[in-house]
């Protein structure tokens, strides 16, 4: 479903400032696979995320989704393939329009051609459904503006419309480090719900081991522009903490850096 090719990504090349970001990674995803990805601060993960969304482009290699090579392909030709949840949860939602108006430009996406007039009850009673499924009651605030709910319900929301139109890959970028830990936990458990409900394919960075460990079939440890760990589903299993800090000592000959919130 997902497969990057040898990409090379360098930022401000020949100058002083020099640094390769990505260093030919590879990584090959199948469909319902959801790997999570770790690794410290300018390991190359956002910029992992913005090669596959197309924010960025690479300088060499090839990204192909669904069998297509999108690597040409700007952030919007692409943007059929691919949700989307940041860390802000400010970003993916308007906050002057209602919920329900919010939902409906998610479900027109893509939908173009095949939106009928006359369904808006129809329509109505897919949101709510679809916002039960949050357990959050926000299926009883359809009309309440979307800037008037709280982080975690925004994120909440924004999960929802990032899935709404089945893409083929959901990109998860630490879309639950700017909530507080009980609202991340919620947010956490709705992501399980909404990727198992779809069996999406999804990439997801995180600050946070325990939810790489405890979220998807596949974890990715990155450094220095590069791949340096692969855990496939069945070591994930009985992976830990601990285990993961002695990987990391072993391939780097160092102690993972220190931070707080790597090892939250
Ligand atoms: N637009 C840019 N211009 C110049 N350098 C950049 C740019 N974007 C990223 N970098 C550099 O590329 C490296 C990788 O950055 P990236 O944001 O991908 O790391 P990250 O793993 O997501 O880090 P963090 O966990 O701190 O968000 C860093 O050294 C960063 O400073």
């Amino acid at each position: 479903m997902l497969k990057i090719d040898q990409i090379w990504k360098v930022f401000n090349e020949g100058t002083p400032d020099e640094k390769v970001a990505l260093d030919h990674i590879d990584l090959h995803l199948q469909a319902g696979d959801f790997v999570t990805v770790i690794g410290s601060n300018g390991a190359g993960k956002s910029t992992m995320l913005n090669m596959i969304s197309g924010a960025l482009t690479p300088d060499a290699g090839d990204i192909y989704i669904a069998g297509n090579n999108v690597t040409k392909l700007k952030e919007h030709e692409r943007a059929q393939y691919i949700g989307r949840v940041f860390q802000d949860p400010m970003a993916g939602t308007a906050p002057s329009m209602t919920i329900e108006e919010n939902l409906a430009i998610a479900y027109s996406r893509n939908r173009r051609r095949r939106l009928r007039l006359g369904v808006t009850k129809e329509r109505r009673e897919y949101f709510k459904t679809s916002l039960e499924t949050l357990g959050l009651h926000l299926e009883n605030r359809m009309n309440t503006l979307v800037g008037m709910l709280s982080g975690g319900e925004r994120q909440a929301l924004s999960l929802l419309m990032a899935t709404f139109t089945n893409p083929n890959i959901l990109l998860l970028d630490e879309h639950t480090a700017a909530l507080d830990p009980s609202r991340a936990a919620s947010i956490t458990d709705i992501t399980k719900t909404l990727v198992e409900k779809d069996q999406l394919t999804t990439v997801m960075v995180t600050h946070n081991m325990q939810q790489a460990l405890d979220l998807g079939n596949r974890l990715i440890m990155m450094d220095k522009g590069q791949i340096i760990l692969e855990v496939g589903e069945e070591e994930k299993k009985t992976l830990t903490i601990p285990k993961l800090m002695e990987q990391f000592q072993k391939i780097r000959g160092e102690q993972l850096v220190n931070d707080a919130a790597l090892l939250s």
